[in-house]
């Protein structure tokens, strides 16, 4: 028996975070950006969406973020409607860009969520610590943007992501600007966050298969445009994964099918 707001994987059922019914979304010029989007996506998931330039991935992640609206179907966020995500901050987003104010110092970057909910400054400095540490770079909370390399800044914005304890964790490319060898460090702790986190889903933007591979518990292959959800790949290999699965012929294996499924 399925219930509704529960999802069933294999041997494990988890609770329902986010689901997607039939959406679609035009654009006012006429260019459909998603066509008939449908998924179900449980507590705790690290699902990659993957595919070509312009398919909607974006688009897909503002209407979840509440930042532009479906043109059609429903969007549903721990049962209730992605404004009320919004308003019990449910939900953090972390871009490409890592956009930091240039002129203030890393903890005040990373302490604006709170800021702007007016909390007590003490709590907001107590928090951007917790996250600074996190992410490794408590040693920094006094320096400013332009004095960190950009991988740091790239942590700076991931820390500030999650300084208000978000349930779901929207990341559109976040590594993609970044150099090989910093972008699978940061792999590494975004899953060693991921994981001790109580429960957090991640929902992450890629170009890449390998990073797909690497982090995703789900894979969601998209067409190019107008963007539908074409093929779902599970990789059920448990965390944590460390190089040895990325070495692995399990890995490569993961990878082709994914490559495979951009092409078709
Ligand atoms: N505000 C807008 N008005 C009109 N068209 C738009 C708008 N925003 C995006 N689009 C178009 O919608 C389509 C999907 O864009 P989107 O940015 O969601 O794709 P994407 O998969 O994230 O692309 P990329 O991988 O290049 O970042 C593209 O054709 C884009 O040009």
């Amino acid at each position: 028996m399925f219930f509704s707001g529960e999802i069933r994987g294999k041997g494990e059922s988890r609770l329902q975070v986010l689901r997607l019914d039939g959406v679609s979304k035009s654009y006012p010029n006429g260019t459909v950006a998603v066509q008939d989007a449908n998924l179900e996506v449980g507590e705790g998931e690290l699902i990659s969406f993957v595919g070509p330039s312009g398919c909607g991935k974006s688009t897909i992640f503002q209407m979840v973020a509440g930042l532009s609206k479906q043109t059609a179907g429903e969007i549903e966020i721990l049962g209730g409607s992605t404004g009320q995500a919004r308003r019990d901050n449910a939900i953090s987003f972390v871009f490409q860009e890592a956009t930091l104010m240039p002129w203030a110092s890393v903890r005040d970057n990373v302490a604006l969520p709170l800021k702007l909910r007016k909390l007590p400054p003490k709590q907001q400095e107590e928090e951007a610590e917790r996250v600074l540490e996190l992410v490794g770079l408590k040693d920094h909370a006094k320096s400013l943007p332009r004095q960190l390399s950009g991988g740091m800044r790239m942590r700076v914005s991931i820390a500030r992501s999650l300084i208000a304890k978000p349930r779901i964790l929207l990341m559109d490319e976040p590594f993609g600007a970044l150099d090989e060898i910093t972008r699978q460090t940061l792999q590494e702790e975004l899953l060693s966050i991921w994981q001790r986190s109580k429960g957090m889903t991640v929902l992450f933007v890629t170009h890449n298969a390998f990073e797909a591979v690497y982090l995703s518990n789900r894979i969601l292959v998209m067409t190019p445009r107008p963007g539908r959800i074409s093929r779902e790949i599970e990789v059920d290999v448990p965390y944590p994964r460390g190089e040895q699965f990325r070495s692995s012929a399990e890995f490569s294996r993961f990878v082709g099918l994914v490559n495979e499924s951009l092409k078709h």
